[in-house]
């Protein structure tokens, strides 16, 4: 429960020691460019390049559970959406498995807040859509019963035939689950799944997501911003630090015990140090933010 590393430097250092890195982040940054020569008509402004991330270095073993925690606007999303491979850096790159990634792929899977179902699609269609898209010669027979498997291991054995529509949030965000399971990635990428969900629905979903990934030890980057959520489910939490150029304060690392269960989470040794931390760092960072709004 020692901090890996205290600095973003540092960080090269002690994590690139990691030696069979499964996901690789090498000297990121990005930087959204501004659109040259627009002039905002109310604040007189042109619109400039905003240096969301710089210089971000981290590895990551296979078969970790990884969440991202810092304040709102940080770069939490453009970070995983650079390993997913939907956004491209503007220096360094991402590796996975040694490679360098250009595009998505079928080895990472990806859940975000807003589940991103086909809605005319019954919940069935939506898992069989995503395995015949990434495996097109796979025979139909197959595609059903992975479908099955997948329904059932999320707990939706009933729902096969209900459109996105007729479903509660939680049963949505399992789907949207399932879905990325059914590919059967090597990497699962959630962007705050449980966002949108009441606190109930979100501890249920914690709870299963920490069981499927007891089964399944895929490699998970979540983000969060539960600091509850992130202590019982990861091996390391990567704090972020505010942008622009937002960069990796600190790694925790997490060593409870698993299988984990949140009513006696905070009897672990190391928990309220954790947390403590955590919040202050939150804190720390959030205030500054809202300093420089004023
Ligand atoms: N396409 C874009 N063009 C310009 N700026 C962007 C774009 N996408 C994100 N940004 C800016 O980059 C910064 C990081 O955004 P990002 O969504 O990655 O942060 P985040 O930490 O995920 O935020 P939140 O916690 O609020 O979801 C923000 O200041 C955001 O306004």
């Amino acid at each position: 429960m020692e901090k890996s590393s205290e600095e973003s430097g540092a960080l090269l250092e002690a994590d690139s020691a990691i030696d069979n890195a499964q996901i690789s982040i090498q000297n990121v940054s990005m930087v959204y460019r501004g659109r040259s020569g627009w002039i905002n008509k109310i604040t007189k402004r042109t619109s400039k390049d905003y240096v969301a991330l710089s210089d971000i270095n981290f590895d990551i073993a296979p078969n970790t559970f990884v969440t991202i925690i810092g304040p709102s606007g940080c770069g939490k999303s453009t970070l995983l959406s650079l390993i997913a491979g939907l956004t491209m850096p503007t220096s360094g790159a991402v590796f996975v498995n040694g490679d360098r990634i250009y595009k998505p792929g079928p080895d990472r899977g990806v859940v975000f807040q807003n589940y991103a179902l086909m809605p005319w699609l019954t919940v069935a269609e939506n898992l069989h859509f995503a395995i015949e898209t990434v495996y097109p010669q796979m025979s139909l027979a197959d595609r059903k019963s992975r479908v099955y498997e997948y329904i059932e291991l999320v707990g939706l054995k009933g729902a096969e035939k209900k459109h996105p529509h007729e479903l509660s949030g939680g049963m949505k965000q399992r789907v949207g689950i399932a879905r990325a399971l059914a590919i059967d990635p090597e990497i699962l990428l959630m962007d705050e799944p449980f966002g949108a969900l009441d606190a109930l629905t979100r501890g249920f979903l914690q709870d299963e997501v920490a069981r499927i990934w007891e089964q399944k030890r895929k490699t998970v980057v979540m983000i969060t911003h539960s600091i509850e959520e992130a202590l019982l489910l990861s091996d390391k939490i990567v704090m972020m630090k505010r942008g622009p150029a937002a960069g990796i304060d600190e790694i925790l690392d997490v060593n409870f015990p698993r299988p984990r269960s949140r009513e006696n989470l905070d009897q672990q040794a190391g928990y309220h140090d954790l947390k403590a931390e955590m919040e202050d760092h939150l804190m720390r960072e959030t205030r500054a933010v809202e300093a420089a709004r004023i």
